[in-house]
């Protein structure tokens, strides 16, 4: 896991590495400029050749000209700041560079001011009512360092009407113009949430702009794993295939964010009061639960858990024997379905290396889980309000690690406090975001909201107040994954940028995740790390399987996933 942090956060950060003396602002500054070329070069190769030869494709270049030309967007901060020493190093290497500033420079702050007279110096600035199509024509690239964690309001018309402009050039699918490079963050996004601040005239039919790739800096920031941030539409992106790029470069400060390995978190330096640190569950399984992913080779069946699925009726049971596929599959040493007597030939004629039991009302339930050996418990998919009403009150009554999905949320849309009196800390409920907006129909609302200040109130926020109320763990579904614990431990599940997983938006990968989970609880994780470890392998698996992925193949392709784990 890698920690991720907040806009207040990165700032502490950087005021105690310039208040300790070890760098100044202005160095902090250039190794971010610096940086942003850095992953410029390594994101586009052909872009290190300053006057080469027209690199092939991409097709924004034209041809006839011999030396690239880039774009770059200043604004009244010290992202500003940034923009203009990325103009001064990309003119050192070679770039015709066009500045342009929103403000006025005389309000600059101090390290700003410097860079912006450093360039001022050796370059023209102008302003951003100056930009024109004309100017785009021939550019290979945009800088966007008009705002970044500094974003507290909305964005001004002027910004908003110039990042349309831009945007929608490096977007169109007709016209193929200079992608755009974020500095530290797409501008009017708010890095704790990821969304626009207030109403924003960047959004177009498509959604906000996406830049090609985004540079951040030391650490990446809560928003940009979270809501707009993520959003995957872009044209240019640097590979076409995988969508925007995220990259994070070092500044410097990286040992006060991570200072040795253990208890040394920003939290601890910063918040030592609060349990408020983020993890990504990224590209890296570090961190998480997997040694115990191995099976114990003196092992029987029993020791590795006894998972039970409940089904819904005739006709209704393809979504648990999902699930239960899949919590066989994560290496539950038994996986039982639950089956109402109508349903009793539909499923045993399906099933392979499951077993069955008939569980019709609540005495049945409750005899059933009698044998102690069930160890978790599966409810919810494609299982019916109406038993979901009956059943789900017998399940939690019986203190078994549980996860509660889909209709075992939506029963009790009308009653959430019933369900929240029941529930114990071995529980976890895997909403999306409709059944959220059911169980927690304020937080919903207010996550609705449009913003009008930063930080805004975000699906992490969100969620971790769902997991209090509920007192249990809570994972809030979505391609920005949020799982919360009761106490403020959190984790977002990220499928975007290098881990992008499109095909997992499809039938049944839900029913899947909840077996996983499941699985996971029965083997004796804890509910935190069997929601972690059932999400991450959840994308793990769908990135394996590739395009073409249906919600069978996800437990198909796990023991792939797990030997490429060296398990
Ligand atoms: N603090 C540091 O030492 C470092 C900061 N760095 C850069 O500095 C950025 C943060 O700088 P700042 O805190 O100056 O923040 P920004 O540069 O993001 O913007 C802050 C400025 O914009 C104004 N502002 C905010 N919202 C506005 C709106 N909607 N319309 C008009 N004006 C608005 C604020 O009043 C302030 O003047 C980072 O994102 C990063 O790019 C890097 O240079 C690394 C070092
Ligand atoms: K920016």
């Amino acid at each position: 896991m890698t920690e991720i942090l907040t806009a207040a956060q990165m700032r502490a950060i950087e005021l105690a590495a310039i208040e300790s003396g070890e760098v100044t602002g202005l160095e902090l500054m250039e190794r971010a400029g610096r940086g942003v070329v850095d992953a410029i070069f390594d994101a586009w190769p052909d872009f290190k050749t300053a006057r080469g030869p027209a690199p092939e494709p991409p097709k924004y270049f034209w041809q006839d000209e011999d030396a690239y030309k880039a774009i770059v967007l200043c604004g009244p901060g010290n992202n500003g700041g940034d923009g203009f020493v990325v103009a001064r190093l990309l003119r050192d290497a070679g770039w015709v560079v066009e500045v342009f500033l929103y403000g006025d420079a005389g309000q600059l702050p101090p390290d700003a001011k410097t860079n912006y007279q450093r360039w001022s110096e050796i370059g023209a600035i102008r302003a951003f009512a100056d930009i024109s199509e004309e100017i785009l024509n021939g550019a290979s690239l945009t800088i966007d360092a008009i705002f970044g964690t500094g974003l507290t309001r909305p964005l001004p018309d002027e910004i908003g009407n110039v990042l349309q402009f831009v945007s929608v050039q490096a977007n169109s699918r007709s016209k193929v113009r200079p992608p755009i490079v974020a500095v530290d963050v797409p501008s009017g996004i708010d890095a704790d949430s990821g969304r626009p601040i207030s109403h924003s005239v960047i959004e177009n039919d498509e959604g906000y702009y996406t830049p090609a790739l985004t540079v951040t800096f030391g650490a990446a920031k809560v928003g940009h794993f979270l809501d707009t941030c993520t959003s995957d539409y872009s044209c240019n992106s640097v590979s076409d295939r995988r969508g925007p790029s995220l990259v994070v470069k070092p500044i410097g400060v990286e040992h006060r964010i991570e200072v040795a390995a253990g208890n040394s978190r920003i939290v601890d330096l910063f918040e030592p009061d609060k349990a408020r640190h983020i993890d990504l569950l990224g590209r890296s399984s570090v961190g998480l639960n997997l040694l115990f992913l191995s099976k114990d080779r003196g092992g029987h069946k029993f020791s590795h858990g006894h998972a039970l699925v409940l089904t819904g009726g005739f006709g209704k049971t393809g979504a648990a024997r999902l699930a239960a596929r899949g919590a066989l599959r994560v290496g539950a040493g038994l996986v039982t379905l639950g089956v109402p007597p109508n349903a009793q030939m539909e499923v045993a004629s399906q099933i392979a290396g499951l077993m069955m039991t008939r569980v019709q009302g609540g005495e049945a339930l409750a005899e059933t889980l009698t044998d102690a050996r069930l160890n978790a418990v599966c409810v919810g998919p494609g299982f019916g309000h109406e038993r979901a009403r009956a059943l789900v009150p017998v399940v939690l009554s019986n203190k078994r690690a549980t996860v509660l999905d889909a209709d075992a949320l939506s029963a009790f849309a009308n009653a959430p406090e019933e369900l929240f009196e029941t529930l114990h800390e071995n529980c976890i409920l895997t909403p999306h975001k409709g059944e959220f907006a059911r169980l927690f129909p304020d937080l919903a609302n207010r996550l609705a909201e449009v913003p009008t200040r930063g930080p805004a109130y975000s699906k992490v926020d969100a969620t971790r107040e769902a997991a209090a109320r509920a007192g249990c763990v809570v994972l809030f579904k979505g391609p920005d994954t949020v799982i919360a614990a009761p106490d403020g431990k959190c984790s977002i599940n990220s499928a975007h940028y290098e881990r992008s997983a499109p095909w997992l938006a499809t039938a049944g990968s839900g029913d899947v995740l909840a077996g996983f989970i499941t699985g996971l609880l029965a083997r004796g994780f804890s509910a935190m790390d069997a929601a972690e470890t059932g999400a991450w392998l959840h994308v793990e698996c769908a990135i394996a399987f590739g395009p073409g992925l249906i919600a069978e193949d996800l437990p198909e392709i796990l023991p792939k996933v797990f030997c490429e784990l060296g398990l």
